[in-house]
């Protein structure tokens, strides 16, 4: 174990749920976080750069730091001081994962930075407690597409294979929904058809996203868990949902918790999908950033 004196991370976006998989199943798209953490004689600086920086607390709330500090309280250590340059790649409270890019982020440095003391599988629980839920923060870790089950101790993870015609079209608004906000329009109890309805449209996800099988995908992306109840805080949920699908996307979702919307398609209809999806959104009055973006597979990275 060597330790060093900075280190840098970058952390993708990722989108959760995809539809019927609430809470357990999410992939990682090639779209970064930056974050560099150099040890500093004493004091914490925090500096932001990118799209909405001054939205990003720097002092000791920060979640960055947070995570940091969460490594060193496991490892019973004294945080060292040190300057955390931030580069905001990932929207913050879009449904694309920016608080697990902070949580995975603050936690990989520090584990570098100590000349990893602890395993790869070690920072991933301590990234799930902090988060609350698997979804986002273990792609972001691992990269690819997970799904996360636990029957109470630890946490298995499995490689979802993604079909590469499978394409992934993220609409991004112009407004936050806090993940707290949409968690809190949930109900806390559901019913067995619906329980059995959301197990049937996992599993066909599954074998959708890994065979690219059109029909098996138009049908899995549906959901009753969370989209029925989450919908009404997205202004033009239902005419983007109309206009993907009129547009040949297989279907639509809520990324994560929301406001952006994930779109499915093939690559003969992406851009046609990203033109719809985008019209729509204008047709509302809501400015947004529409794009087709591929899986990353390789996760947090550290150099
Ligand atoms: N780069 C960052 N550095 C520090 N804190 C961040 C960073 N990115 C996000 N956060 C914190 O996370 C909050 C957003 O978390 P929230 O869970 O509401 O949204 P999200 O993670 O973007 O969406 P979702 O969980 O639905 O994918 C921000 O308001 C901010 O407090
Ligand atoms: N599964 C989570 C993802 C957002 O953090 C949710 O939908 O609330």
């Amino acid at each position: 174990m060597s330790v060093v004196s900075a280190i840098t991370v970058t952390v993708p976006a990722t989108t959760a749920n995809l539809g019927p998989g609430f809470d357990c199943i999410g992939a990682a798209l090639k779209l970064y976080n930056e974050f560099k953490f150099t040890r500093q004689e004493s004091g914490l600086s925090i500096h932001v750069t990118g799209t909405e920086a001054e939205r990003v607390q720097t002092d000791e709330s920060n979640l960055l730091y947070q995570a940091f500090v969460k490594f060193y309280q496991y490892i019973k250590q004294t945080p060292p001081t040190v300057k955390i340059e931030i580069k905001l790649g990932v929207p913050l409270a879009r449904g694309l994962g920016s608080s697990a890019t902070a949580i995975v982020g603050g936690l990989v440095a520090a584990n570098q930075l100590e000349g990893t003391p602890i395993s790869q599988s070690h920072v991933m629980e301590l990234a799930i407690a902090m988060e609350g839920h698997p979804d986002n923060v273990v792609p972001a870790l691992l990269g690819g597409c997970r799904l996360a089950a636990t029957s109470g101790a630890a946490w298995e993870i499995c490689d979802v294979p993604w079909h590469q015609d499978v394409v992934p079209v993220i609409a991004i608004p112009n407004f936050e929904l806090s993940t707290s906000e949409a968690r809190r329009v949930l109900p806390t109890e559901v019913s067995r058809a619906d329980a059995i309805f959301n197990t049937a449209h996992l599993g066909l996800l599954l074998r959708g996203l890994e065979t690219g099988n059109g029909q098996w995908l138009k049908t899995a992306l549906q959901d009753r868990l969370h989209q029925p109840y989450r919908k009404a805080l997205i202004p033009g949920y239902d005419a983007l949902n109309i206009a993907a699908v009129s547009a040949g996307a297989y279907g639509m979702v809520i990324s994560g918790a929301g406001p952006t919307l994930l779109a499915l398609t093939d690559k003969l209809h992406s851009e046609a999908v990203e033109a719809a999806m985008l019209a729509a959104w204008q047709e509302k009055g809501i400015t947004a950033e529409v794009r087709s973006l591929s899986l990353d597979t390789q996760g947090a990275k550290s150099f």
